[in-house]
């Protein structure tokens, strides 16, 4: 049994009002803080539905979530990440606000980007920042839609619940009307493949009204306090439907380093504030794209004799190769396109010729016709001068 302990507390009875009023609330109060604080949070991951039966098991597994990631790592533009967090603080202390505007209390983000520009690193932030366990879902392990819904079910309030690369998760683009085009003009082809596809969807399939229904539905009012993030590499590419406002409240950018975000790396990896190569530096990430990843990878020491500015001297290097391939890249597709509108040109030349033959042939045959025109008009001329 747990051991119960306590203290005994003696004070002179004219502070009674002060201890019975102020005093014992802000030891519960501060009692409650401790106790998140150190809550040990978790990073929880589904099960096969195959695993959910049996002694013991459960749908989600988890572990400790450790991840170190934290805003004042997270290497960004200030104004952004300010903003991202007065949200997150917003959304947190909501929970009056969200049952007053009669909305389930959660929040949608939407975070997009090229790999490496620090998706995953901003969901652990978040989840760091407010506390809060981690769930990471893997779409493609549920079977349907009412094993996603059993999953939503068991997941806890004050929690992240994260679908990393959405986009290629499942047939949720905004691929599908064209590819329902195309399937029913297979269909009427041939009416076999319906049924062997009804077969193969019931098999395996979370659909897109599944999903929105998730972010929607019912099950997400229950307990509350919880934020959803997807996460994609192809923003263009999602269905509008899946990510409109209101689903996904806050559509994030994650882009490639500039100075302000090289700045916070560079005071995390090196504790250099500023350097006389920062200039040069800050020049170069202007003209190239380069991920925050590549960009901490340089900066990081690699032995006991790399000081800051060997660092910052290797990062110049890289940047200027990343520029020159960039450039190389940029030239060969150039090249590729200059030569693809050329092979269609000469492509439209021929078949300007075989249109200029046919015609030609066509012309050859009606002139036969307009000598024949030519002499039924002269009969007709002939016919009316003699009726005139
Ligand atoms: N904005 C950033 N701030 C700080 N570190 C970053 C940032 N972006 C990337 N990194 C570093 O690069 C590593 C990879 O980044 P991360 O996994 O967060 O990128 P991602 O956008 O989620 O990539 P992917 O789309 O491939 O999953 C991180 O462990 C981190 O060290």
């Amino acid at each position: 049994m747990e051991e119960k302990r306590y203290y005994k507390l003696t004070f002179h009875k004219s502070h009674r009002e002060t201890l019975c009023e102020k005093y014992i609330n802000h030891v519960l109060q501060e009692g409650k803080a401790i106790t998140v604080r150190n809550r040990q949070r978790k990073l929880y991951i589904n099960n096969p539905s195959q695993n959910w039966g049996g002694y013991r098991s459960t749908k989600w597994n988890h572990v400790t979530f450790e991840h170190p990631a934290s805003f004042d790592t997270l290497a960004m533009d200030s104004k952004k990440k300010e903003g991202i967090i007065n949200d997150l603080i917003k959304f947190s202390e909501g929970k009056e606000y969200y049952a007053k505007i009669g909305k389930a209390w959660k929040r949608g983000y939407l975070l997009y980007g090229p790999p490496g520009t620090g998706k995953s690193s901003m969901i652990a932030a978040m989840a760091n920042y407010l506390n809060y366990d981690i769930y990471d879902l893997e779409l493609t392990t549920a079977k349907d839609n009412t094993e996603l819904r059993r999953l939503l079910i068991e997941t806890t309030s004050k929690s992240i619940i994260v679908i990393e690369d959405i986009d290629c998760s499942l047939d949720l683009t905004g691929q599908r009307k064209k590819k329902k085009q195309q399937e029913k003009d297979e269909e009427k082809k041939d009416p076999a493949s319906k049924m062997a596809k009804g077969e193969e969807e019931s098999s395996s399939k979370v659909t897109l009204s599944g999903l929105l229904n998730f972010i929607d539905g019912l099950w997400s009012a229950c307990g509350g306090e919880r934020i959803i993030v997807f996460t994609t590499n192809y923003v263009e590419k999602l269905d509008p439907a899946l990510i409109r406002r209101g689903r996904m409240d806050k559509h994030i950018e994650m882009s490639y380093c500039g100075f302000e975000a090289f700045k916070v790396l560079a005071k995390n990896y090196l504790d250099v504030d500023s350097h006389e190569l920062f200039a040069t530096i800050d020049h170069l990430l202007e003209e190239t794209d380069m991920t925050p990843a590549d960009v901490a990878e340089n900066l990081m020491p690699k032995s006991q004799n790399e000081d800051a500015e060997t660092c910052l001297k290797k990062l110049i290097e890289a940047i200027k190769t990343a520029k020159e391939e960039a450039t190389k890249k940029a030239e060969e597709e150039a090249r590729l396109k200059a030569e693809k509108e050329e092979k269609e040109k000469q492509e439209a030349t021929q078949e300007d010729v075989k249109v200029d033959e046919s015609l030609a042939k066509d012309v050859v045959e009606n002139g036969v016709d307009v000598v024949k025109d030519d002499k039924t008009l002269g009969n007709e001329v002939k016919e009316n001068g003699v009726t005139a």
